[in-house]
Parts: C-alpha cells; structure tokens; sequence
C-alpha cells in the first residue's frame, strides 16, 4: 500500500454531478487514495460507490468511505475515515479487522492523533491549512503539527484548501498524503492536476523531522 502521495477526496456534496470522468482522470493521474464524502441528506448511491470501487480497483488505488465504516464494509472499501463525531476508532478496527486503513481527524492538535493511534488509527490527519471552498468552516491548523506528527509513527495526511501553489510547503511541512477537493476536482483540468500534485512528491523528498 501506498502511503505518501495524493489523496483525492471525491466530495458527493458540493460537486453537481458525479463527475465520474474526473474522478477517472485523478486516478490515472497518480492519486493513490480516493475517499467518497458525502454529507447529504439524500441517502447512500450504492451504485456510484460501485462504480469508484470498480475504477479504484482498476487504477491500483485505496477506496476510503467518510464517516461510516458500515458502509465502508458493506461496499467493500478499503478504509474508512472517521471524525471525531463518528464514533469509536476502537470499534471500527475490530469490526474492520487489521488490515483496513482506518484514518481520523485531529484538526491541529497532536493529542487527538495520540488517542486516535491507541485507538486503532492507521493514519492521523490535520486541517484545514488554508480556506476552504469545501468545507469553509473547519478549524485552522498550524502547519507545524505536521512535523510533530510524523515522531508518531503513522502516516500524516495533511487537508483543506491545498492546491498547487500550497502543497509543496505543506509537503516540506512533513504530510505524506495530501487530501485534496476543489483543487482537483473543480479544476478546468483535473487530470492534469493531479499530475502536478503528485509530481511534487517527486521534486520534494525530505521531510522536516523526518
Ligand atoms: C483525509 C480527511 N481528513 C479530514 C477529514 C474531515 O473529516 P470529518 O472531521 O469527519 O469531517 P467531514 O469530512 O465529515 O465533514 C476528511 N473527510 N478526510
Ligand atoms: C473535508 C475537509 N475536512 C477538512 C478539515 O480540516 O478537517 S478541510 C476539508 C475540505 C477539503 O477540500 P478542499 O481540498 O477543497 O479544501
């Protein structure tokens, strides 16, 4: 398994239509981790989740469900990432089993990546870096965190607002994976971004505090 490189977050929630095409391009493109978000009222689509399933499988990439990690199980996901409103990491490894990549949320505070590891928590991530077109009202994070993370021992996701301008800092910050949104996917181009995304990780080898 990949754990450095790009995480594409394909966001049901603010993306008008399922934008499958896109999602294909980000793939072929170099994104290693895709996660399915989608915060509406309007019940699970079964078959889009199938679809990126299918298309994950094809391009060798994770599939991570938001949120849910029944849903993550009933549709066979590699993974499923978890806030802190989302119930137990605890119970999520158990029901998921060793081998599921299980991420949580820690906003800028390095002690909810040390519960979230005891937890089970296989990777630890921070945000928002930068504003947000996604999800405007995240808490901020310094990006200092990131290197303190990295002592922790599993991989650091860095999230919100990251774009091509933004990442290579955030990158040299310390993140493995960079999770992003509008920057993809809102793009005129999202195979081509993608490409330079993960053309950073490339030019930007060392990490600070690594
Ligand atoms: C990689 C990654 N990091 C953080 C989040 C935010 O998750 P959460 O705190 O559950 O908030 P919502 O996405 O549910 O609004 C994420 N989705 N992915
Ligand atoms: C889903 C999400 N969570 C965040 C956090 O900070 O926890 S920021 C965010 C949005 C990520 O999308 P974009 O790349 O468009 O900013």
């Amino acid at each position: 398994m990949t754990a450095r490189g790009l995480y594409a977050i394909y966001d049901r929630t603010t993306l008008a239509t399922d934008a499958l095409d896109r999602v294909e391009a980000v793939l072929a493109g170099g994104a290693c981790w895709l996660q399915y978000r989608d915060k509406r009222d309007t019940g699970i689509d079964a078959g889009l989740l199938g679809e990126l399933r299918a298309l994950t499988r094809t391009y060798g990439a994770q599939l991570i469900v938001n949120d849910d990690w029944q849903l993550a199980q009933a549709v066979a996901a590699d993974g499923v990432h978890m806030g802190q409103s989302d119930g137990s990491v605890a119970t999520a490894r158990a029901a998921l089993g060793t081998g599921a990549i299980i991420g949580v949320s820690c906003s800028g505070e390095i002690e909810l990546a040390r519960r979230g590891i005891e937890q089970g928590a296989s990777y630890v991530s921070f945000g928002r870096f930068f504003d947000s077109h996604t999800k405007p009202d995240a808490p901020g994070a310094d990006p200092s965190v990131l290197a303190q993370a990295r002592a922790l021992g599993v991989p650091v996701v860095a999230i919100g607002g990251i774009d091509i301008d933004n990442a290579g800092d955030i990158i040299t910050a310390g993140a493995d994976l960079i999770a992003v949104s509008g920057a993809l996917f809102h793009a005129p181009d999202s195979g081509a971004a993608a490409r330079a995304l993960c053309a950073l990780f490339e030019d930007t080898g060392s990490h600070a505090g690594a």
